[in-house]
């Protein structure tokens, strides 16, 4: 059984920086789903690269089974590690049905790390990252934040409803919010 922690907020909130603090830290293995996906779209003779990136232009979401298949992939190679920080996953509805149907029985998910971060600055952080991704633009931006206010938002609500989400604030520096995600883990995971 693989040990899950999803960690989600918006795009430019600080989710990878902050995971690769934990996975630094406190032993857990990062996958970013969207990392995973730009491996795939890069791949040579992948069937979904025209796809993905399509997808990633617009900000919309790459359908599950491509998305989960990369995920469980990931986890299955990974060796022994005592959990997985799901960075950016599961992203809409169809993600998270997806994920159940595949993943039941297969994998435990210990909690929901959220980065809240107000959207402008998230959109600054973005603008100013400087990796030459196709969709750190401002219309690609557009389109990601209106996809996370609509769909992604939601499937945080729905884990709030179930009492899985521990929220970081994540208008702070680095260091102050990896703090406080220290004492999330050391509450309600085992480190
Ligand atoms: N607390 C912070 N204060 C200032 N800048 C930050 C902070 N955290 C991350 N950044 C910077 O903001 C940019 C986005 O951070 P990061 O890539 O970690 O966000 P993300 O949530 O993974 O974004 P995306 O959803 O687009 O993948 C990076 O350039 C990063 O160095
Ligand atoms: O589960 C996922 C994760 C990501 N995507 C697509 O990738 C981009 C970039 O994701 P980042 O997390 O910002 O790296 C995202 O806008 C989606 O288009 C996805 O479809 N499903
Ligand atoms: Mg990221």
């Amino acid at each position: 059984m693989h040990n899950v922690v999803f960690v989600l907020g918006p795009p430019g909130s600080g989710k990878g920086t902050i995971c690769a603090k934990i996975q630094e830290n406190l032993g857990y293995v990062h996958l970013s789903a969207g990392d995973l996906l730009r491996a795939e779209r890069q791949r040579e003779g992948s069937e979904f690269g025209a796809l993905i990136e399509q997808h990633i232009r617009n900000g919309s979401i790459v359908p599950v089974e491509i998305t989960c298949a990369l995920l469980e992939n990931a986890m299955n190679n990974s060796g022994d590690a005592k959990g997985f920080l799901v960075d950016g996953f599961p992203r809409n509805e169809d993600n998270l049905q997806g994920w159940n149907k595949q993943m039941t029985g297969k994998a435990l998910i210990q909690f929901v790390l959220f980065l809240s971060c107000p959207v402008p600055i998230c959109i600054q952080r973005c603008l100013n990252r400087g990796q030459g991704r196709t969709d750190d633009n401002e219309e690609s931006l557009k389109k990601r934040v209106e996809t996370y206010n609509h769909q992604t938002f939601p499937i945080i609500e729905h884990f709030e409803k179930n009492g899985l989400v521990r929220e970081v604030k994540s208008e702070r520096s680095v260091e102050e919010i990896y703090a406080d995600v220290v004492e999330v883990f050391n509450q309600t995971a085992k480190v």
